[in-house]
């Protein structure tokens, strides 16, 4: 049997909800994807680190108490031994799901690089290293003969990275738009509806849209990053944050939306990167009252947007679920099937 092993770093809401999977359909996914996948090793900040060659009880884990930790599990410690599990796990497959640091990416950029380094692919959903440590990521890849994927970086478990290089390769994408961020879409869509902006914060986050600091989501940082992302992977822009303007949906009040809706206009927090004259990138975030005519004025709640601006095909435009904690977990799995794609299983018994 052809077996990947994984190792999660970070587990929080989407690496629980890729390990539910695995628990729950493991032998259905074995079937159809010709492929076992096997947990080795779990590493998260409040629990702290477990390895077991042979196979973690996923059960276990995921039964485990609020403010338990893994000290006096057979291959655990309390201490959550980041750098150490990376490098010395038999995992070969390393999936990052720690928070994202929109400043200098850290320390997911330093676990990235370990494991690409001791010859591990990466699959993460984090924007922080993609967006602020890619190009050297992807080359410490290739050197190691592994992958670095991040199809969740943007949208979700939505499939825009890999559509647009695989799926749209040939055409020249000329231009990037869209609705980038899930849980500022959906405080827009409750704020619509009569809810305080902090209210609708607090709903994101149980529903696990949001951030751990959510101020990333209103304040524009998050989709800084996939504009980042999306200019560097699609127009080749070798931007970082500083190059892109933001302004996120902090400063848009009840008043303004109520305005815009007597005008038929629905604000949407847009962020796009487009070639400029000059033959550069010009990007930027920025709230926008769209008229209803546009198709993004008709992207509610979680649900993300992306169009790109093509030269044989005009607009092409993808939508699907931009935050979510299953839809996120989809992204990790899409990615581990491209590694086996690429590279095989890494256990053939
Ligand atoms: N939830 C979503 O809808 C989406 C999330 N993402 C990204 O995926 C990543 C994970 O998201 P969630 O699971 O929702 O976040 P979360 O906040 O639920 O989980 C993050 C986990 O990482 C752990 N952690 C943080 N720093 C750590 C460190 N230095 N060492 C070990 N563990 C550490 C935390 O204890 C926590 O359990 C984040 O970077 C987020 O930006 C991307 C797309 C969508
Ligand atoms: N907090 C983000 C999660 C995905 O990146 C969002 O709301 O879009």
């Amino acid at each position: 049997m052809n077996r990947h092993d994984i190792a999660l770093i970070g587990f929080g809401g989407v690496a629980r909800a890729l390990a539910e999977t695995i628990r729950d359909r493991g032998a259905d996914l074995t079937r159809e994807l010709g492929f076992e996948l096997r947990v080795v090793a779990i590493t998260d900040l409040r629990l702290g680190s477990l390895m077991v060659a042979d196979g973690i009880d996923l059960g276990a884990v995921l039964d485990m108490e609020p403010g338990d930790t893994f000290a006096g599990w057979h291959g655990g410690t309390a201490a959550p031994q980041n750098d150490y599990v990376i490098r010395n796990t038999t995992a070969d497959i390393v999936v990052e799901a720690t928070f994202t640091n929109p400043v200098d990416g850290e320390p997911a950029v330093s676990h990235v690089r370990a494991a690409l380094e001791s010859g591990k692919s990466v699959t993460t959903t984090n924007k922080g290293p993609v967006a602020l440590a890619g190009a050297e990521l992807n080359r410490i890849a290739e050197e190691n003969g592994v992958r670095f994927e991040y199809e969740g970086s943007v949208v979700s478990g939505t499939p825009v990275l890999r559509f647009a290089e695989k799926t749209l390769a040939g055409l020249r994408i000329n231009a990037v738009r869209g609705i980038l961020n899930g849980t500022s879409n959906y405080v827009l869509g409750q704020m619509e509806l009569g809810m305080t902006l902090e209210d609708a914060v607090a709903e994101a986050q149980g529903l696990g849209y949001a951030e751990a600091d959510p101020t990333a989501d209103i304040e524009g940082s998050d989709v800084q990053l996939k504009v980042v992302i999306l200019a560097n992977e699609l127009l080749g822009a070798g931007m970082t944050t500083t190059d892109v303007q933001r302004r996120g949906i902090a400063g848009v009040t009840a008043a303004d939306i109520v305005e815009a809706a007597a005008r038929g206009r629905r604000w949407k927090l847009i962020g796009s990167a487009f070639r400029n004259a000059s033959g550069g990138v010009t990007a930027a975030v920025e709230p926008v009252a769209l008229p209803l005519s546009d198709p993004l004025a008709g992207i509610n709640g979680p649900t993300n947007a992306v169009s790109f601006e093509t030269d044989m095909l005009g607009t092409v435009t993808v939508s699907g679920p931009g935050a979510g904690r299953v839809e996120t977990a989809f992204a990790l799995l899409s990615d581990i099937v491209a590694i086996d794609a690429q590279l095989g299983a890494a256990v053939t018994a």
